[in-house]
């Protein structure tokens, strides 16, 4: 276990352990490049990573050691610096390419919207260059249709400092919800093309770096390190994930290892690799370079002591300007607006389903019944569906701001419905899309696969639970982080490497399971008991398995039967309009 060192502030905080390379990774920032108002632990943003990127390097370059920054992907969608500007992005792109990237990649949310899709292209793309990978990843050129790689397939390069010779690659998972101008090929078949093998062939690698948006304990990462070690049984190979939202490190053997660096900006993640050969000096083979992770949080107390300086000699000019145009973008998009003040925090995975201080529990019994409403069928009961995926973020006590409603829910897919549905039926689809129950006798096979899955491999569910997940908070967001020698809540990550991955010490927080889709039935006044008939309405993400489900009810309903349900609106226009009807005199 490493030492620990007091901070600048007197909290405990374990200091990083160098190495010949050392990495700084963040991985499913989505949009959060102002960091976290209302988390200290969190508050640092992204020109105040510039600014420790830039003294982490100086500090390695003084010792002859390397430094490279990698982003695996989801830079966007869940914030309102994101969310909030019309075409989306707006401000984003500038910010993010403010940071020298040397490795990165796409996630799924990138790939979700062709025109998401084609501002990587157009936009982050050229602002990278070949930093940015995209090992199984096609883009129909957005002028001629023509299907090419979005960026190129691997990169071959050599540090400054150390001279170690790496061979990187850029990877995104399995995903299939992509929209149709771009092309995912699965990893199984990527590590088969002819490209792949010979890069995976050259003996003169030091280091093999797969950055990817995939778990570190998916197949797909499985399936790159067998490819790699079937050829190279002894080279070192360093992989940096993303995806599932969590702190996470994998063993795969005593030289090879996996991190994961979070979500959100709560997470810089830092990778060190010691004792490895370069393209002057060979080290013996049978001697097992030593790799250490840390997952630093995002604050400045953080920053300061890791880079062993303070508020005067820590920030670049570059990184202070970059604040500034964070700052700016948030002004003119009015994200400080408030809707209304929150009464109490409202979880999502901190409080247990269902519960007064469950964020689903709250949408249920307060919102939902009030905004799915639709002026053509106000007359008729409704069921009302949405995927717990589709929030992102808690609530907190206090403020509920233009950013708040994006943060909480980012997304905007509509709501659609069936209509008429047999009650008796329609009253089984929740248990179906949460697979509890009896409900797999004389399912059909494929349909009854995709039931049998652990609910976390659903594709419309985005949790994971593992041992590791702990899910950070601000227990009290009054209270000065760090400033006393008592520790403060947050994450506490238990992974391949043991217990001390966490560079802030603190106390661990609960975190409780949650269904796929939480569900409210809204009948009419005056109606009593329950309808014949019912319109189904759901958050049209979740539209195909709503469709396989009422299968499985021998209903046939195929796309023809649905429509759309309040044209015009999503989740997160009538969550702004409720907040303001209901929680404006709270302040
Ligand atoms: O329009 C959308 C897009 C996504 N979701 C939810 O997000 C997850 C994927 O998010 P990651 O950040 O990649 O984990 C997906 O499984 C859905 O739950 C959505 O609800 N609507
Ligand atoms: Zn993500
Ligand atoms: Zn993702």
């Amino acid at each position: 276990s490493q030492p620990l060192a007091p901070s600048p502030v007197e909290a405990p905080l374990r200091d990083l352990t160098w190495g010949q390379i050392n990495f700084l990774h963040t991985t499913d920032t989505h949009g959060w490049h102002a960091g976290h108002l209302q988390e200290p632990s969190y508050s640092a943003d992204w020109g105040d990573y510039i600014s420790f990127s830039t003294r982490m390097r100086e500090k390695a370059e003084a010792n002859g050691q390397d430094l490279l920054v990698i982003d695996t992907g989801d830079r966007i969608e869940g914030n309102g610096l994101y969310d909030a500007s019309d075409p989306k992005g707006e401000y984003t792109f500038d910010i993010i390419k403010q940071q020298h990237i040397d490795l990165i990649c796409t996630g799924n949310h990138e790939l979700y919207k062709r025109n998401s899709s084609e501002n990587e292209f157009n936009i982050n793309v050229p602002n990278f260059g070949s930093s940015y990978l995209a090992s199984n990843l096609d883009i129909m050129h957005p002028e001629t249709g023509e299907q090419i790689p979005l960026a190129p397939r691997f990169k071959k390069f050599t540090t400054r400092k150390q001279g170690i010779r790496i061979m990187a690659f850029g990877f995104i998972y399995d995903f299939t919800g992509n929209e149709n101008n771009t092309v995912i090929q699965p990893v199984e078949d990527t590590v088969k093309e002819t490209w792949f093998q010979e890069a995976i062939w050259d003996r003169e690698v030091d280091l093999f770096l797969v950055i990817g948006h995939v778990p570190v304990r998916s197949p797909e990462f499985l399936e790159l390190y067998q490819a790699i070690r079937k050829v190279q049984w002894d080279t070192p190979i360093q992989f940096f994930g993303g995806h599932t939202h969590i702190r996470d490190y994998k063993k795969y053997d005593a030289k090879s290892f996996a991190l994961e660096s979070g979500r959100f900006m709560e997470t810089i993640g830092f990778q060190s690799i010691d004792g490895l050969s370069t393209s002057t000096k060979t080290v013996q083979t049978s001697a097992a370079p030593k790799f250490s992770r840390t997952y630093i949080d995002n604050n400045m107390f953080s920053f300061h002591h890791h880079t062993q300086l303070n508020a005067t000699t820590f920030p670049t000019e570059h990184g202070q300007n970059v604040s500034k145009e964070i700052r700016a973008a948030r002004e003119h998009l009015q994200l400080d607006t408030t809707y209304g003040c929150a009464e109490q925090n409202l979880w999502m995975f901190r409080a247990e389903y269902p519960s007064n201080s469950s964020i689903f529990t709250w949408l249920e019994q307060r919102v939902l019944p009030d905004i799915v409403v639709d002026k053509n069928r106000m007359n008729k009961s409704r069921l009302a569906m949405v995927n717990t995926g589709g929030i992102r973020f808690d609530i907190f006590k206090g403020p509920f701001t233009r950013d708040s409603a994006y943060i909480v829910s980012p997304f905007t897919s509509g709501f659609r419905y069936v209509k008429d549905v047999p009650y008796d039926k329609a009253s089984k689809l929740l248990t179906i899309l949460n697979n509890n129950g009896q409900v797999l006798q004389n399912m059909e096979p494929s349909l009854q696969s995709w039931m049998l899955a652990p609910i976390e491999q659903r594709s419309f569910s985005t949790h994971v639970f593992t041992q590791n997940v702990t899910v950070p908070h601000n227990e009290d967001l009054q209270r000065p982080l760090l400033s006393e020698p008592d520790l403060t809540p947050g994450y506490t990550t238990k992974d391949d490497a043991g217990s001390d991955g966490d560079d802030t010490l603190h106390t661990p927080i609960a975190s409780y399971r949650v269904p796929n889709v939480i569900q409210s039935q809204i009948d009419p006044p005056l109606q009593s008991g329950d309808p014949e008939t019912i319109d189904v309405v759901y958050i049209d993400f979740i539209q195909p398995w709503v469709l396989l489900a009422f299968q499985f009810l021998d209903l046939d309903y195929s796309i023809d039967d649905t429509a759309i349900y309040m044209e015009g609106e999503n989740l997160t226009t009538l969550l702004a309009k409720w907040v303001t009807a209901n929680w404006k005199d709270n302040c």
